[in-house]
């Protein structure tokens, strides 16, 4: 293997408790709020193509222009409280909120930054309220923050003169300052997501990317950090040149799923998802496809039958409310979640072989395998192809608790036969398995 100072410090997976809580979530909110929630897309009355929370460079908006929403931020409906009952409601495991994305803005008040909440009428911090009615609510709370920074003159996109150099190594100083804020005024602050580190300038910064990380997690010993932090000394990120991963979980996953476990690679990972197709910031047009609570569920059931966590995004208005189709998404995924939740809590791959119907969990609590059905086929009858050495002791409905028909066909394979009607949502048939020498202890018959 290539010899790194700055790739990969560890083979594996984390193995301590803080990364074992973080695989067990399930599910998560991305909360994307900012200056960007003002104009929501348009741009003196027209609408601009791209991403909401791009607009200042989509829209090649002088950046003096753009820095003037700051005068209009004054969320009057902003309601943390509120927000963490609602992300309660949906069942979410943990959050992760936007305290500076790529225009600069600071949503906390930033010592080392003259374009923060405090610089808005608003003159409160956003993030603080945040942090402490999430985590009274038993959610966690992860940060996201963007290191490119288009508002501060020191960001480069490239490092090409002495001076360009000079400036950058200010930029990193201004980084690490506002990031030592962020853990010292929010402690209870369990991970921070990366962003905006695509760019050459920070990709011939891999030994300032290794110290950064390694600075934040002596600050803070089990903080999780993903891959999108690092660059190796080579410029390569998420896995370094000997190909193996740079952080505590594979962040790639960013509006896809992997097709296959083999694409996982045996990494910690988590899917990051938008309900219109490329949205994370307020857009008050919302064009194209807007995902269904079934297609979301999908994508979550998907994911936990691969061993990741989903992450779903929300995009607060300028005033801080939040769109009608987010507030119904998130009460249709919770109704869900209430009946259906020990598939997705604390869950992850099962030895049974993929089926076409939808996905199977398994529960590392329960130790109980769910069916998660999506596509149920015209008879009715979902195949169940049970591993080696195993027998399945009851077959239930959740919910319900409904005892389904168990129908042997030959060999492993087996036939469940689900209940018939239309269903809105996924339905979920809890297995529990034993072993077969326990099911021989089980047939003796008691003397
Ligand atoms: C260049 O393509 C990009 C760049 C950045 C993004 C940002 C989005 O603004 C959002 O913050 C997402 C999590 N992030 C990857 C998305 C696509």
């Amino acid at each position: 293997s290539i010899p790194l100072r700055h790739g990969a410090h560890r083979i594996g997976n984390r193995t301590d408790s803080d990364m074992a809580h973080w695989r067990d979530y399930g599910l998560g909110q991305f909360i994307h709020w900012g200056l960007y929630a003002i104009p929501g897309g348009f741009w003196h009355g027209q609408p601009v193509n791209g991403a909401a929370e791009w607009i200042r460079s989509s829209k090649k908006v002088d950046p003096k222009e753009y820095d003037a929403l700051i005068s209009q931020f004054n969320p009057v409906k902003y309601d943390p409280v509120a927000w963490a009952l609602m992300a309660k409601n949906m069942g979410t495991k943990y959050v992760t909120f936007t305290t500076k994305h790529h225009d600069g803005f600071c949503l906390w008040p930033s010592k080392y930054s003259d374009f923060t909440i405090m610089q808005s009428p608003w003159k409160k911090d956003i993030i603080k309220p945040f942090v402490e009615a999430y985590n009274k609510q038993g959610i966690d709370v992860y940060l996201y923050f963007s290191i490119m920074d288009w508002h501060n003159p020191d960001w480069r996109y490239e490092l090409k003169t002495k001076s360009d150099s000079v400036a950058f190594d200010r930029f990193k100083e201004f980084t690490k300052n506002q990031l030592t804020e962020l853990l010292t005024l929010y402690p209870t602050t369990k991970g921070l997501w990366f962003d905006g580190t695509w760019d050459k300038s920070w990709k011939a910064s891999g030994a300032f990317s290794d110290e950064l990380e390694q600075y934040l997690k002596k600050l803070r010993p089990g903080l999780v950090i993903g891959s999108r932090l690092r660059a190796d000394e080579k410029g390569n990120r998420h896995l370094d040149a000997n190909g193996r991963l740079m952080g505590d979980y594979h962040q790639v996953w960013e509006r896809k799923i992997p097709e296959t476990i083999a694409e996982v690679k045996g990494y910690d990972w988590e899917c990051v998802m938008t309900v219109p197709e490329n949205q994370w910031g307020y857009n008050a047009r919302w064009s194209g496809h807007v995902k269904s609570s079934s297609e979301i569920i999908e994508m979550l059931a998907n994911c936990v039958s691969k061993g990741g966590n989903f992450v779903l995004n929300f995009g607060p208005k300028g005033d801080g409310s939040f769109r009608e189709e987010e507030i119904r998404l998130a009460k249709e995924i919770g109704n869900w979640m209430a009946v259906n939740g020990e598939a997705i809590y604390a869950a992850g791959q099962s030895d049974f072989r993929k089926e076409d119907w939808g996905y199977y969990t398994k529960s590392k609590t329960s130790g109980k395998t769910y069916m998660v059905v999506f596509n149920t086929p015209v008879t009715n009858m979902l195949k169940v192809n049970i591993p080696k050495n195993q027998k399945i002791a009851s077959q239930k409905l959740l919910g319900s608790k409904q005892v389904l028909p168990l129908e042997h066909i030959e060999g492993r394979m087996h036939y469940i036969r689900l209940p018939g009607g239309v269903r809105q949502q996924p339905a979920v048939i809890e297995l529990q398995l034993i072993s077969d020498d326990q099911k021989k202890e089980l047939d003796v018959p008691k003397t």
